[in-house]
């Protein structure tokens, strides 16, 4: 008889271990059952035409990636039903303006779920994304409930932080000078979102400003800083979906905001994550200021006083969470990742608009001090300010974030740009290139999944799985006059022939949803125009603003759907006599408001 053999097989060599078998045969079928499951979410949508720009001699996906607005807008021309775009990560319905009333509130369709794929939340290093993605539901409703409720106990604090960040950040040189003005503003933007989400001494910790920039607004192309984590997923929707698993650990962006967040070996030989260091020192900061909070509260109560009326968004995710766990530090980070990036953007480009338009800075001038002179700085006199509303939702109409055209009224310089500075900007891989703006953008929004099967009034069935955006009406001759011409009056005129509050800033609607539209718009938008509009007081009575004649790189960036202000871009300022005192005289925890 010869020597038995005990090693049992499955499929592969005699040698290798049962146990090894099990773990090698385990991962090919894990890969097979990944790039089939992939290849489907990626296959195209049955019965919708894909618009292309095959004149250009593209495909589907390369015209996506090439100038995804070029691509929307040919498909927008050509069908004059819902249609199918061909993403980085697959197909995408996009849907004429006439359906956004109708979808707005479809319970079928869902907000957070048609980001899951683009945002990567499930890789190491987007935290900010995966919180919210997580917890799809305690962010928006503590916006909604809690602080629309405290709007006017915020008021005083912003405007208690926009005084000292104002003379911190921009300083009081009575010359004209340059500077950055992105940048300015997206550190002006961080102290002023931060003392509403976790109130001083924070708001004024420099560790956690960098942490509140860096995790959503960070990363340099060239050598201009841009956003990280956007960044970081747009590079990796750029790649084949095979290979992004592996390659991510690679690329600059995914690297960066991974830092800190290296693999190790842990007993039993498995691979660990340390923590993100963003997430850790968030959670150093905030977890020392709970602590601190807890206490003081229970030094109060023990001597027979009441704890003082909640002002941040801290206290508030407390008390919406109702004795639940919830991970705040993420709540955070995720609160960051909203608002910050956006309104810095609304801020540049109204400050772009503002030198662009200089004709309207006296008007808003005197309406700031009217509306001040009565009775200084509360909600109401934010609603005073009527023309500024205006201003800022024209501002909005030609630039929203999602989407914008630039009207190149003192710019012919810009369309010398060489060839080279584009070239400069020009993305790694085979990724979007970044464009000046030209009359072929087209707005879209409501990015929404197919959760339930939904049947359109004309009939179109949108399949479970399938993502979708709604094409908006900005610069639509129809509802517009002279629908590329920034009128900054116009909204104002219109609130004043229709007094419904339709046509407020925060207001949305089927054909403007720069906050989005239905019961998905944005909640933070009140907090957005209150921070607006006290920096935009304090920036206008305190300086003077024009534009740098020596500045001629491009105003503005597209990405995919996305559109920005070029982080590099200049303006020139000075320091002026303000005509009134803006300044808060007494510490905001003082004085009493009545909500
Ligand atoms: C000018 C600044 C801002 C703009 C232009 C903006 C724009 C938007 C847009 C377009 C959406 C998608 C809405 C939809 O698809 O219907 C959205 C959602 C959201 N925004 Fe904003 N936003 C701004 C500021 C803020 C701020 C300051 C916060 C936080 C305080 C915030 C928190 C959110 C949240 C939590 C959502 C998700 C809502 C949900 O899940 O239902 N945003 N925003």
């Amino acid at each position: 008889m010869g020597p038995v053999n005990n090693q049992k097989r499955l499929f592969l060599p005699d040698a290798i271990s049962i146990y090894v078998q099990f773990v090698i045969i385990g991962s090919i079928l894990y890969g097979v059952c990944y790039v089939w499951k992939t290849l489907n979410s990626e296959r195209r949508l049955s019965g919708f035409a894909v618009a292309t720009l095959a004149e250009e001699g593209l495909g589907p996906k390369e015209s996506y990636l090439k100038d995804s607005n070029k691509t929307i807008a040919a498909g927008l021309k050509s069908n004059s039903g819902p249609f199918q775009i061909i993403t980085g990560t697959g197909p995408k319905l996009v849907l004429q303006n006439r359906f956004a009333d109708e979808l707005r509130n479809r319970s079928e369709l869902d907000f957070n779920e048609a980001f899951r794929k683009d945002f990567f939340a499930h890789y190491p290093g987007f935290d900010g994304f995966r919180a919210s993605l997580d917890n799809p539901t305690l962010i928006p409703s503590t916006l909604r409930i809690k602080m629309t409720q405290s709007l006017g106990l915020v008021t005083n604090h912003l405007v208690d932080e926009a005084t000292a960040a104002l003379h911190e950040l921009y300083g009081e040189n009575r010359e004209w000078h340059s500077i950055a003005v992105k940048q300015h503003n997206l550190n002006f933007i961080a102290r002023l979102s931060s003392r509403v989400f976790l109130g001083r001494p924070i708001c004024r910790n420099e560790k956690w400003i960098e942490i509140a920039k860096n995790h959503t607004v960070s990363g340099y192309i060239t050598d201009w800083p841009a956003v990280d984590s956007f960044l970081a997923a747009r590079d990796l929707r750029a790649q084949p979906f095979f290979l992004r698993r592996i390659k991510h650990y690679f690329m600059p962006h995914n690297k960066n905001i991974r830092k800190d967040c290296s693999l190790k070996l842990s007993p039993p030989l498995l691979l660990t994550r340390t923590p993100e260091r963003h997430y850790a020192d968030a959670k150093q900061i905030i977890n020392t200021e709970v602590e601190r909070r807890k206490i003081r509260a229970q030094i109060i109560l023990a001597s027979g006083g009441k704890p003082a009326k909640v002002s941040d968004a801290i206290g508030w995710m407390v008390e919406m969470a109702g004795g639940k766990e919830v991970d705040y530090v993420a709540a955070q980070l995720s609160l960051t990742v909203a608002s910050i990036h956006a309104t810095t953007e609304a801020l540049t480009s109204a400050l772009l608009d503002l030198v662009t338009y200089p004709e309207i800075i006296p008007s808003l001038r005197q309406e700031i001090i009217e509306a001040l002179s009565t009775g200084g700085w509360s909600k109401q006199a934010l609603f005073k300010m009527k023309l500024m509303d205006s201003f800022l939702k024209e501002s909005q109409r030609l630039h929203p974030v999602r989407s914008a055209v630039w009207l190149q009224r003192s710019y012919a310089k810009l369309l010398m740009i060489s060839f080279d500075s584009l070239v400069m900007v020009r993305m790694i891989y085979h990724g979007p290139i970044w464009l000046i703006y030209d009359a072929n953008t087209i707005s879209v929004s409501m990015n929404r999944k197919v959760m339930r099967r939904v049947t359109l009034s004309d009939g179109t069935v949108l399949p479970v799985g399938a993502r979708l955006m709604v094409a908006g009406g900005f610069r639509d001759p129809k509802i517009y006059e002279n629908p590329d011409k920034f009128d900054a009056h116009r909204f104002f005129k219109l609130r004043e022939e229709n007094p419904n509050g339709a046509y407020q800033y925060v207001s949305t609607s089927g054909d403007m949803f720069g906050f989005g539209h239905g019961n998905h718009a944005c909640p933070g938008r009140f907090l957005a125009s209150s921070e607006l509009k006290i920096a935009l007081a304090h920036m206008i009575l305190k300086y003077d603003w024009k534009l740098d004649q020596e500045d001629t790189m491009p105003k503005f960036f597209q990405n995919e759907t996305a559109h920005m202000t070029n982080p590099g871009m200049k303006l020139m300022m000075r320091r002026r006599t303000e005509e009134i005192d803006l300044d808060l005289k007494v510490d905001p925890d003082l004085i009493d408001v009545k909500e």
